[in-house]
């Protein structure tokens, strides 16, 4: 895929997805970025998708291209007081870099919505780790920036933020400032006895996983997952699919049949003191040994009506299922409803359109932040991965591990806010 930028096109890789949300985001970006980027003086490389699949393909393909070209351009023009860049794998030779980490930002601005958001991070993440010699590591670890306008149909990332118009994502572009955006691997058990040292030991049988992706959005299961996977075949119907998948999905309600299992550290939300309590006897420590570390800390045996792991707070405008999640904490909140009635989950989702009431309110909802949560069904099941699917075989060969990421080779995303 030829386009990459030049460094002096640097410092701003613009990517846009003119299919995304109600299909106007080329009209946004002519009539309202362009200009204010001019105005702001920001050179750029304009990238427009052709596919799915097109932004996580140009990434993944280029990125190492693209982090050399910038740390040259660095490298040759430093900005005033600024560390050297030191260098990139085997292609460009480490420059006196003695003091701090090397300051590389690759600033990257999205125009779309959540899956254009989820094709880039995997992108860079397969570019920079996919072939056998990752070349990010403690001598070379850039920051990747991302900028989201959000021109998606739920923008789940921009809105956790508050950030629910284009004008505002661009101001808080050019305002400077970003936060930490945590990632959560999704791996599934590995049944060929080989490969990664990740190991967990959920049936007591040594275990590894076989990474699949990453997402920074929500993971989910049962209805949620069955009203996204619904509302992809009614895309001409614009940003109503969903609520129309919705009440199609809650007016045949089906329970969903799983075992969810959360290892190591975990606080629950505690009605009576509204407030989340943490589970010290859970918590991972120097004395935890490896027997404990392997034993799940909370079981729910299902069957669920709805179950969603996430890292934003809000899916939509108004939508927040997950009302403690923080793009930038090491947790992955969970949102568990199991065996409810169509009144109760009308309820449920009702009271989550109100921003997050029904955390407090209702009996059926169990909260909880964890680390590690693994999924598995009885029968073949669905898994919505950031607006993926995900079909898992049944039993313990089809089980999926969600981990959020502590390796800081992994953890090089950071977001405008
Ligand atoms: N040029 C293109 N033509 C068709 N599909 C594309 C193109 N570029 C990207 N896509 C795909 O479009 C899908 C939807 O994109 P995106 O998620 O950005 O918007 P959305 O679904 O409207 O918003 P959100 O995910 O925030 O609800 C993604 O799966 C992406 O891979």
């Amino acid at each position: 895929m030829g386009i990459r930028p030049t460094s002096e096109k640097f410092p701003l890789l613009v990517i846009l997805n003119p299919n995304a949300g109600k299909k106007n985001s080329l009209d946004v970006f002519t009539k309202t970025i362009q200009p204010a980027l001019q105005q702001a003086d920001t050179p750029y490389q304009f990238i427009e998708t052709a596919s799915k699949g097109f932004a996580q393909s140009y990434f993944k393909d280029n990125v190492r291209q693209i982090l050399i070209d910038l740390v040259q351009s660095l490298a040759a023009n430093p900005a005033p007081g600024a560390t050297q860049p030191s260098g990139v794998g085997n292609e460009v030779e480490a420059t006196a870099a003695t003091t701090g980490p090397p300051e590389v930002v690759l600033r990257i601005m999205v125009i779309g919505g959540d899956g254009t958001v989820h094709e880039v991070i995997n992108g860079v993440l397969q570019g920079i780790h996919g072939s056998s010699d990752s070349f990010v590591n403690d001598n070379f670890r850039p920051m990747v920036e991302l900028s989201i306008i959000p021109l998606g149909t739920g923008n789940a990332i921009a809105t956790s933020q508050g950030v629910t118009t284009p004008q505002a994502a661009l101001d808080r572009f050019l305002g400077g400032k970003s936060v930490p955006l945590r990632v959560v691997q999704v791996s599934q058990r590995d049944t060929t006895p080989h490969t990664t040292s990740n190991t967990n030991n959920s049936d007591n049988t040594q275990c590894t996983w076989k990474p699949l992706m990453y997402t920074a959005v929500v993971n989910s299961f049962g209805l949620h997952c069955a009203t996204v996977f619904d509302a992809e075949g009614l895309r001409s119907l614009g940003n109503v699919r969903f609520k129309a998948s919705a009440l199609k999905n809650i007016a045949f309600l089906k329970q969903y049949q799983a075992r969810v299992e959360i290892f190591g550290s975990v606080q629950k939300y505690d009605r009576l003191s509204h407030q989340l309590v943490t589970d010290t006897s859970t918590t991972i420590n120097a004395t935890t040994s490896p027997q404990q570390e392997q034993q799940s800390s909370v079981t729910l045996t299902g069957p669920f009506t709805y179950l969603m792991l996430s890292k934003q707070s809000s899916l939509e405008p108004g939508f927040v299922p997950t009302p403690f999640a923080n793009t930038s904490d090491d947790w992955l909140d969970i949102l568990a409803v199991q065996n409810a009635g169509r009144g109760q989950i009308l309820d449920i989702l009702g009271d989550a359109l109100k921003e997050g009431m029904h955390v407090k309110q209702h009996e059926k909802v169990e909260y909880y932040k964890a680390k590690v949560v693994e999924i598995e069904t009885p029968t073949q099941g669905r898994l919505c991965v950031d607006g993926e699917f995900l079909d898992v075989a049944a039993g313990p060969e089809g089980r999926v591990r969600f981990e959020v990421v502590s390796d800081p080779n992994i953890q090089l995303f950071y977001l405008s806010v």
